[in-house]
């Protein structure tokens, strides 16, 4: 086997163990999508046009929740909707009973798959407005179908991811308190079942360390974590007849909920005597939460009274509608905490309810040329880049100093001094050497086949936490963040010039 063959063999092992996880399987998306992208698939179809190649950038504009930078995810599921797209006969019979197309175009449709290129930003990246985080290229047909579908996936997850990173380094700031872990407990109040799952997922991405979430534990092999609802305490006569009998249950992995009827006159002490008992019995009581009240205050007088009582290894967890400010104010208060439990705020992204993710026809080829396409608007910040483009990372001395998106046959060498300028305010300028240059975008589906290896969760986890490294603490805060440079290639900003100026010349002309 040569080594490409052996490549795409990987990844296609790869995907098919994807394909069976609970989360994917016999699932079947080909009708997620809008209506007008059928109708847009019928009218090119019927022009004779629908294998006309063309170039679509998706992007972003503005970086989710005030964050100086977003975390891209959800090329997984990206992955696993193109490799499985297929019309079924049922979603055949459904449209055929919409009486808006042709048999001729529905027995086409029949042996409907993707033939595209794919190149993606892997997942875990850290990526800023307007770069492609994906460039899919193909037939128009197949590329306009699947927009609406992998726009949502990585609209979702790659929100959640930088809301979760947000959470995590907000929990990191606790010094005394080692690792701070997160625990990711939304499932109720997520927008439903897939906002539930892969928004665990991508919280996991963002550097949660567990999860509460059962079905995303068991699809991705995570860690899963739990103490008890207010349920079960009152369901017994007493609050310290619940917590024998749940500390019975699991005597090395009880977490006590203390603020059922009064933290520091029953829930404490009625845990310290749990937690006395098991360690008669050569147990540890792992932890207590506290739910409500005032979480600074509570947690240090709890931290002392389980101190005093030799309970110095039981740890205090906090929840009660947790996000990235309370946690952070918390710290500052110095409450106790050792881990958070964030559910509801990290799930929905609460403040941030959208990424507005877009997918742009940016070239269209034409009798064989492929010809740049541009978008104008009266907005300039929402006129796109054209062409077909790559993403450079520039470094110096392992610091990423700015990102360029360039054309793709552009080439850089960079022994030679880079001068790069503010693409809007052009006089704004400076010059780089001695950098060191990262493609971003890598080849994904070629011509339909996959030929990218999905990496494992704890892979990707891992990569986020590498990829932030290399920005400033400038960047990185959390409160008005310093933005990034983005800057485009000479060549490029001089092709949207020329397409701009086209585009002026045409609409000078047609008003006369
Ligand atoms: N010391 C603190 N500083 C800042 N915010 C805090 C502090 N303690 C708790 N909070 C936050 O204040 C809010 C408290 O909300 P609220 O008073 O509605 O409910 P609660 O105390 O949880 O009680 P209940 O669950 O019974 O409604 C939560 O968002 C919690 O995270
Ligand atoms: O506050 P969040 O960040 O959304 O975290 C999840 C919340 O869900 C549970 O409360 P709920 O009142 O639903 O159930 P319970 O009675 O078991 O506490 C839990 O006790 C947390 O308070
Ligand atoms: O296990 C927990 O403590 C938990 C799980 C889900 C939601 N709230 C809390």
């Amino acid at each position: 086997m040569n080594w490409l063959t052996d490549v795409n063999e990987r990844a296609r092992q790869r995907i098919e163990e994807i394909s069976r996880l609970p989360v994917y399987r016999d699932r079947h998306l080909t009708l997620l999508t809008d209506l007008y992208q059928l109708t847009m698939m019928y009218g090119h179809f019927r022009e004779g046009r629908h294998e006309e190649r063309v170039v679509f950038d998706l992007f972003y504009r503005q970086n989710p929740c005030g964050n100086g930078y977003a975390i891209t995810a959800g090329l997984e599921q990206v992955v696993w909707y193109l490799y499985n797209l297929r019309f079924s006969d049922a979603d055949l019979a459904y449209l055929r009973s919409l009486n808006m197309f042709s048999d001729e175009f529905l027995q086409y449709l029949k042996n409907f798959t993707f033939h595209g290129d794919v190149y993606a930003i892997p997942e875990g990246t850290v990526v800023f407005p307007n770069e492609p985080l994906l460039r899919v290229e193909g037939p128009i047909v197949e590329v306009q179908l699947i927009e609406s579908a992998i726009l949502s996936f990585i609209n979702h997850q790659s929100l959640i991811a930088t809301k979760a990173r947000r959470i995590v380094e907000a929990a990191r700031t606790n010094d005394g308190h080692e690792d701070n872990p997160v625990i990711e407990m939304g499932l109720r109040r997520a927008q439903n079942v897939d906002a539930s799952v892969f928004g665990a997922r991508a919280a996991i991405i963002g550097g949660c360390v567990s999860t509460s979430n059962l079905m995303a534990a068991e699809s991705y092999h995570l860690p899963v974590a739990g103490t008890q609802g207010h349920s079960w305490i009152q369901s017994f006569p007493s609050e310290l007849e619940a917590f024998e009998a749940y500390a019975s249950a699991f005597p090395d992995d009880t977490v006590l909920l203390v603020d059922t009827y009064d933290v520091l006159r029953s829930g404490v002490p009625n845990a310290i005597r749990v937690g006395l008992r098991l360690k008669e019995e050569g147990h540890t009581l792992k932890g207590i939460r506290i739910d409500s009240g005032d979480l600074a205050y509570l947690s240090k007088r709890a931290r002392k009274m389980l101190d005093a009582a030799g309970l110095t290894e039981t740890k205090i967890i906090a929840s009660s509608d947790l996000d990235e400010y309370t946690i952070r104010d918390l710290v500052t208060q110095g409450a106790e905490i050792d881990s958070w439990g964030v559910g509801t705020n990290l799930i929905t992204s609460i403040d941030c309810p959208a990424l507005g993710c877009v997918y742009k026809l940016v070239a269209q080829e034409v009798n064989h040329v492929l010809e740049p396409r541009i978008k104008v608007s009266e907005n300039p910040s929402k006129i796109t880049n054209p062409g077909r483009k790559k993403v450079l990372r520039l470094y110096v001395d392992d610091h990423a100093v700015a990102d360029l998106i360039a054309l793709v046959d552009e080439t850089y060498d960079p022994s030679e001094p880079l001068e790069l300028f503010d693409p809007i305010h052009t006089y704004k300028r400076k010059v780089i050497q001695n950098y060191r240059v990262e493609e971003l975008l890598v080849p994904v589906f070629q011509g339909g086949t996959l030929v990218y290896e999905l990496p494992e969760l704890p892979e990707i986890q891992a990569r986020v936490e590498v990829q932030v490294e290399y920005f400033g603490s400038e960047i990185r805060r959390h409160l008005k963040p310093h933005g990034y440079h983005v800057d485009l290639s000479q060549p490029l900003w001089d092709l949207k010039q020329k397409l701009l100026h086209q585009w002026r010349g045409r609409r000078v002309a047609q008003s006369k």
